[in-house]
């Protein structure tokens, strides 16, 4: 990634706003969940969320998505934006096609914008296939061009390769970042595997008790050998903080 680094940081479209929390709190009865966190997300940043089951990682990315209200503090987002869960949550009674325009309804040249999004992912060809005949990666690919449709200043994504299988991981991995690159949203993505949170962010944060805890540059960190050493302590220091390792 290093190489693509500065040429990302260059081509932020300065016009976008970025994504701003400040003290943000939220409980779920006497429980609270987020208390007092704080987060800057740049325009066309890529930042990954790390944290112990429970943290309130979900919780954020709903607060942010506007799925979900704060009980103080404030957020600013902006108004573009999109989410991808861990289930593609398609319309199984639906083709594909509508399903990506879905993210669009009403609007005109909504079937050639869907087209568009589903070749990017590199479904051209699958626009009139129902949800039942997909494969599990290619599922997400549609749930991913129904994000990309809208065209989000902000993409959300909320563990989104958990579900499939590693090889498919991996061709997402690279996919999810060259349409990042390319259309520059501030991106969140919530993932449980710190490896792919340093491969694919720009930022790694670590997540604990409802608040950011830990905030790592990671730009520039590959599966190059010369970066291993780096990954490596990068590794073992998140995993510790994560409470995993010694
Ligand atoms: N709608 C809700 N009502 C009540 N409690 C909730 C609700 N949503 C989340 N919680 C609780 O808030 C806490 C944080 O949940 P959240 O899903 O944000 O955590 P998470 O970090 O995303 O966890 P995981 O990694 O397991 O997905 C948990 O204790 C959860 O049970």
């Amino acid at each position: 990634m290093t190489s693509s680094t500065t040429l990302r940081q260059e081509s932020v479209r300065e016009t976008r706003a970025p994504v701003e929390v400040r003290g943000l709190h939220r409980a779920y009865g006497a429980r609270q969940v987020i208390r007092g966190l704080d987060l800057r997300v740049q325009a066309g940043e890529f930042l990954c969320l790390l944290g112990p089951s429970g943290c309130g990682k979900t919780t954020l990315l709903r607060t942010l998505a506007g799925l979900d209200a704060a009980d103080a503090g404030e957020v600013d987002v902006p108004t573009q934006v999109a989410i991808v869960f861990q289930e593609p949550r398609l319309l199984p009674w639906k083709r594909v096609d509508f399903n990506v325009r879905f993210g669009v309804a009403g609007t005109r040249g909504a079937r050639a914008q869907a087209l568009a999004a589903l070749e990017e992912v590199g479904l051209a060809d699958h626009a009139d296939a129902w949800p039942g005949t997909l494969s599990g990666g290619q599922a997400q690919r549609v749930a991913l061009a129904r994000a990309l449709v809208r065209e989000p200043h902000l993409l959300l994504l909320d563990e989104p390769f958990a579900a499939l299988d590693a090889l498919t991981r991996i061709r997402m991995q690279a996919l999810v970042r060259e349409l990042v690159d390319r259309h520059r949203p501030a991106t969140v993505l919530v993932t449980h595997d710190v490896e792919e949170a340093i491969l694919l962010g720009d930022r790694v944060l670590v997540m604990a008790e409802g608040r950011i805890v830990r905030d790592s540059d990671t730009t520039g960190i590959t599966r190059d050998a010369a970066d291993a050493v780096a990954l490596d302590v990068l590794r073992r220091d998140l995993l510790r903080e994560l409470g995993v390792g010694g």
